[in-house]
């Protein structure tokens, strides 16, 4: 059977691990340095509460809710954990077609 091709597109914060997940998930490893993949970065910065913190789960389903996401997991491109699980949910949600409507271009997870 011949493979069937799709795009995946990552998107998220600078900084919130893209390029670690797709390494971890491509090459089962992590990267060592911090390179961002950006070339040229415009930033304005702004403190609302002058603390960052982790989103957690239920703050994470809650958006992915929001968002109209087929799915929400969690995983860690440093220990693996959740990785492989992430692109079988999107390799899925790629070859799952929507009867009745019009075609997507485009899933959300
Ligand atoms: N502890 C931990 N750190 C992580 C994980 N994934 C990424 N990081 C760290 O987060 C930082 C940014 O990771 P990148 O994957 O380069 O982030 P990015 O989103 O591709 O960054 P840009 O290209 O700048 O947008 C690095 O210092 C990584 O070591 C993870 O699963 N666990």
């Amino acid at each position: 059977m011949a493979a069937i091709r799709k795009k995946l597109v990552i998107v998220g914060d600078g900084a919130c691990g893209k390029t670690c997940l797709l390494t971890a998930f491509s090459k089962d490893q992590f990267p060592k340095v911090y390179v961002s993949t950006v070339f040229k970065n415009y930033v304005a910065g702004i403190e609302v509460d002058g603390t960052q913190k982790p989103i957690r789960p239920d703050q994470g389903r809650d958006m992915a809710n929001t968002i109209g996401a087929l799915g929400y997991m969690e995983c860690s491109a440093k220990t693996k954990d959740g990785v492989r699980e992430v692109f079988e949910m999107a390799t899925r949600a790629a070859l799952q077609t929507r009867r009745g409507k019009e075609k997507s271009g485009c899933f959300i997870l």
